[in-house]
């Protein structure tokens, strides 16, 4: 993927926002992400007192002079993301927040992000870098929370759009 903001791969391996009680996993990244017990570890030390609804997961891959720009995370309530492999530290691939956070994480770290509201990026990976970096997020939806615009109000809601056009 080369975007603006940056060029690195994705590997979606959820992007269906299923019911979180219906979700089921299909990996061994989203066994881990789904399982109960850690979902309420984690909503309990982001602060989330809402049930999860659903979530969305995937990977990111980034290969030489791959990094991801500034951004903000417009969607969902708290992550985690599992640094699968990573180059030496001064290879670049440093997760910065704009916050004054930066992060170099290892190949098996697991972040916990309330990603609200916090612009990060990643530095671009060194020529001189030996390993690839990659990195397993796990997205979750609270209750009441920030859902993707389409979640918020499904057109079934309203009806699909031909029929309120013929209305009108
Ligand atoms: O790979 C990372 O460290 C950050 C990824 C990220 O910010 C994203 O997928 O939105
Ligand atoms: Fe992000």
């Amino acid at each position: 993927m080369e975007t603006k903001e940056g060029a690195w791969s994705i590997d979606l391996l959820d992007n269906t926002y299923t019911p979180f009680a219906d979700t089921e996993a299909q990996e061994p990244f989203s066994v881990l992400s789904l399982a109960t017990e850690l979902v309420e570890a984690i909503a309990s030390v982001t602060g989330f007192t809402s049930p999860v609804v659903t979530t969305r997961r995937w990977v990111n891959r980034y290969g030489i002079g791959d990094s991801i720009a500034p951004h903000d995370d417009t969607t969902g309530d708290f992550q985690i993301m599992i640094c699968l492999t990573a180059p030496h530290a001064d290879c670049g691939g440093e997760l910065v927040l704009a916050n004054g956070v930066s992060v170099v994480l290892a190949a098996g770290d697991l972040l916990i992000m309330k990603h609200a509201d916090v612009v990060h990026w990643t530095t671009p990976i060194l020529p001189t870098a030996l390993a690839h970096r990659a990195t397993a997020t796990c997205r979750y939806h609270v209750d009441g929370g920030r859902m993707p615009r389409s979640k918020v109000l499904p057109h079934t809601q309203q009806g699909p759009r031909s029929r309120v056009e013929r209305k009108s």
